[in-house]
């Protein structure tokens, strides 16, 4: 929306016919209700057609990444794969790019990330974001290619830190979540927020990011918006846990898989996460909030 609103040429792809169907009828999406589709954007469900373009902008579920890039069949050689989603692939323990980077490995990866609720951007309300990619040059044409007047783009070259960054918020967005569902007050909350920042930078460093890619708009940005914001289904769901009140299981919560996937990691490495940790604790039921506080609260004292 935001894009073809700036007058480029867009197509919106959908594996669901009979939805993109009812979405060029109707111009309005079913996830974004309220919100009019320009006319400048084509609806179809021909993946190989859509497949073509030169920059492909993926915006599925994280797990879900995998299957859609062995959906396509061409090889999408020197195309620009741009991965929208955030987290860690349970299946190979990866990130989009290196999901990218496995199924399509002709293809030039990116990640588009930072705060940024799909609804503000399509309002044209103003966003700013981080678009990571390898490749210097590339990044620099996709930035100035997917920036508009309301939505401004930085680059960045360190595709670890914006993607990990990216997908560990999530992870700490439930447990603030929980905090606040269980009325644990907005102090225990900033506590989470910043041991959360500490912990999500530790891990990425490990994986070679720059602690300044953390400190930016993917990282310690996107942290602020979605452990503050009831707009954040992550954030919800963490509400929900915290309340004993279960959840719609057709909402995408990114951080549930994610905090599966790097408590595996952290278990493999020895990194210490308790955060993260705990957050896979609740998701999987094995203890409660209550258990889980006591054990984050009891840890040996330390250095900050
Ligand atoms: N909604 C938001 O405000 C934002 C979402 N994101 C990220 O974008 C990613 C997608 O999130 P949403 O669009 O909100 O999720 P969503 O669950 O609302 O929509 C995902 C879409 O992907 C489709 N899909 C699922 N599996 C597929 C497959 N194998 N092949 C083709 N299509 C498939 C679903 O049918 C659905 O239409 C997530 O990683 C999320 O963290 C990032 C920033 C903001
Ligand atoms: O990533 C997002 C905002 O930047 C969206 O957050 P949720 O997936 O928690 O709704």
């Amino acid at each position: 929306v935001a894009l073809a609103s700036a007058g480029q040429a867009v197509t919106l792809w959908g594996r669901n016919a009979g939805t993109m169907a009812r979405m060029r009828d109707t111009r309005e999406a079913p996830r974004l209700p309220g919100i009019a589709l320009p006319r400048e954007i084509t609806i179809s469900a021909e993946i190989e057609t859509v497949s073509q373009a030169q920059t492909l902008l993926l915006a599925v579920p994280m797990q879900t990444l995998s299957a859609l890039l062995h959906d396509i069949s061409a090889p999408l050689n020197g195309q620009r794969l741009v991965a929208c989603c955030k987290g860690i692939d349970l299946g190979t323990g990866t990130g989009p790019s290196r999901v990218i980077a496995e199924a399509k490995p002709q293809a030039v990866p990116a990640v588009l990330t930072g705060p940024s609720f799909a609804a503000d951007i399509a309002r044209g309300l103003p966003t700013a974001l981080t678009l990571a990619c390898a490749d210097a040059e590339i990044g620099h044409a996709l930035q100035h290619q997917l920036s508009t007047p309301s939505l401004r783009l930085y680059r960045s070259t360190d595709v670890a830190g914006a993607e990990l960054g990216g997908a560990l918020k999530n992870v700490m967005a439930i447990a603030c979540g929980a905090c606040i569902g269980a009325g644990l007050g907005d102090s225990a909350r900033a506590a989470l927020m910043t041991r959360g920042f500490a912990e999500m930078t530790r891990f990425a460093v490990h994986y070679g990011a720059q602690p300044e890619t953390l400190a930016g708009l993917s990282g310690l940005g996107d942290l602020a918006l979605t452990c503050t914001s009831e707009l954040s289904r992550n954030y919800r769901f963490g509400q929900a846990l915290g309340r004993g009140e279960s959840f719609d299981a057709n909402v995408t919560v990114e951080g549930a898989a994610t905090a599966r996937a790097v408590t595996a990691i952290a278990q493999k490495r020895s990194l210490s996460l308790p955060i993260s940790t705990a957050v896979a604790a609740l998701v999987e039921q094995r203890a409660t909030v209550a258990e889980v506080l006591q054990d984050l609260l009891s840890r040996p004292l330390k250095e900050e």
